[in-house]
């Protein structure tokens, strides 16, 4: 995370908490998500490295909605309680799971999170990684990073989940995450029920 001289975070809404799962969950987890046999992420005709599987919810980029998933499975309601502990939210409110692998060579471009969610918290698992950020501004780009330690949870929220795009480059060795998020007043509205 880039720290000012006082310690505090420069990008408001960025928290990271190390360890929130030990190396033999991350084993574990790891063989679970493999275990989902997660698809490539598919946008308009194009294919990604990426694989993905959700769980509660899950965004369909081709129809641009969100349409039901399978339920969360029970091997991942602790880790949701853990990361609803984290961030000081009601487990109940992580209402959709994103597990992902990324095989050598995938990454994610520059996006923010649909707005039919609000907070987004990650777990990341496997190879260390590093998140972009970037902020438009009236010349250019303002740009932030913040390092994704294996088994550390991170918790993007306000300015940082709204206002900032982020993304994490290509990578020559595997890396995994589960990312939990919650409803936004416009999720809210637009969800089925
Ligand atoms: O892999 C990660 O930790 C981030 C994934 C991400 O940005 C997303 O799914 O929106
Ligand atoms: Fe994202």
């Amino acid at each position: 995370m880039m720290l000012d001289l006082f310690g505090t975070p420069v990008l408001p809404g960025l928290h990271t908490m190390p360890d929130i799962v030990d190396r033999d969950e991350e084993r574990m987890l790891i063989e679970r998500i493999d275990a989902t046999d997660p698809t490539p992420f598919k946008f308009q005709g194009w294919t990604g490295k990426r694989l993905t599987t959700s769980f509660g919810w899950a965004y369909d980029f081709e129809a641009g909605r969100p349409v039901a998933a399978e339920p969360m499975p029970d091997w991942l309601l602790p880790i949701r309680d853990r990361a609803a502990r984290f961030a000081r939210l009601d487990p109940l409110l992580l209402i959709q799971a994103l597990l992902i692998r990324y095989d050598p060579g995938a990454g994610i471009g520059w996006h923010r999170d649909r707005p039919v969610y609000e907070d987004v918290i990650g777990i990341s698992l496997g190879e260390p990684a590093t998140m972009r950020f970037r902020r438009r501004r009236e010349v250019g780009f303002e740009r932030a990073s913040a390092p994704l330690v294996p088994r550390a949870a991170y918790h993007l929220s306000g300015p940082v989940r709204h206002d900032w795009e982020h993304s994490i480059v290509e990578m020559d060795r595997p890396r995994w995450s589960i990312t939990f998020r919650s409803l936004s007043a416009i999720g809210r509205k637009t969800l089925p029920r």
